[in-house]
């Protein structure tokens, strides 16, 4: 854009911050919080990847794809990708810094979330997704690990690891846990951004029970089945209210079968916990 011509990105490196406490550790590397030495002083996350790791496990091209795609993205649910610099063995990422912390470790303390609490999670990340879809962008990595918190405990989508511009044919093979695999995807044919339904069907079911829909912790074949079978079942205990008819509309075998995410947003049990006087952008 025209802006980007006038105002060229400034030179970034290690000198231009302060280095704080360390907030953990990402897949390639450290994570610390920093904060700018120039005015205006930001705060932000400054990730750090070994380019020596990048390479040995081959996911330049996925490093890169994620820096281009979340570099473009403005959205109050997706982490802020402000920049990025490197030196002789690292690549850094300048970083939204998210206040409150990883949310996969609130949902392990208090084993799950209640009502209104995961409806408020669902209607932000329904937002979220539906800005990337709108820009051709399939996360296709939506879970727990992966979301952050703001300060006021907003939900932020981060890691773009696995993102694609729609439609997406996976070639790399996937690490990590099965548990959010839609069933096409399990069965690695071609998709689309409804893998990202699925997903959020799943993320529905694991923030009100507590585990995700069709883990089976003993044998990951058994999961595949269930999932490919679609094996949904709801513990005895749990509420049979509204709440648990919404991962009903999303975990469908067929991609087309499962609820859009404009309807997400209008689901009665998502609108019942929307804050009061919350405007939404209109669908
Ligand atoms: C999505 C991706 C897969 N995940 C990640 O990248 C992880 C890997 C390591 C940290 C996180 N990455 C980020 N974390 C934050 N904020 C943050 C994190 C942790 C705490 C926290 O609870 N402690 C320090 C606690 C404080 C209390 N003590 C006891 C334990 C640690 C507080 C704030 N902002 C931005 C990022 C980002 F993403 F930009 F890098």
């Amino acid at each position: 854009s025209s802006v980007a011509r006038r105002y060229p990105t400034r030179e970034w490196n290690l000198h231009s911050f302060d280095i704080g406490r360390p907030l953990g550790k990402g897949k390639f590397g450290r994570v610390y919080m920093v904060r700018t030495k120039s005015e205006p002083k930001y705060i932000l996350a400054l990730k750090t990847l070994y380019k020596s790791e990048i390479v040995q496990s081959r996911v330049e091209k996925q490093i890169r794809r994620e820096i281009e795609i979340q570099q473009n993205l403005r959205h109050p649910n997706v982490l802020r990708l402000y920049g990025y610099f490197h030196d002789e063995k690292r690549i850094f990422l300048m970083l939204e810094f998210a206040g409150k912390g990883e949310l996969y470790k609130q949902l392990s303390k208090h084993g799950s979330f209640s009502e209104k609490r995961s409806a408020r999670y669902i209607d932000q990340m329904a937002d979220a997704l539906s800005y990337l879809h709108s820009k051709h962008v399939i996360h296709r990595d939506i879970k727990p690990e992966n979301l952050l918190l703001g300060i006021n405990g907003e939900l932020k989508v981060a890691d773009f690891g696995w993102s694609v511009h729609a439609p997406g044919n996976r070639r790399k093979t996937m690490c990590g846990t099965l548990d959010y695999l839609p069933p096409e995807m399990v069965e690695q044919k071609e998709h689309n951004e409804r893998v990202d339904h699925w997903a959020l069907g799943v993320l529905t079911y694991e923030f009100l029970i507590g585990n995700p829909p069709f883990e089976d912790r003993d044998s990951v074949n058994n999961t595949y089945r269930r999932i490919a079978s679609v094996d949904l079942r709801f513990p005895i205990t749990c509420r049979p209210t509204l709440e648990i008819s919404l991962p009903g509309y999303l975990l469908k075998h067929e991609p087309q079968d499962r609820l859009p995410l404009s309807e997400v947003m209008k689901h009665p049990w998502i609108v019942k916990y929307r804050p009061k006087g919350q405007i939404r952008p209109s669908q």
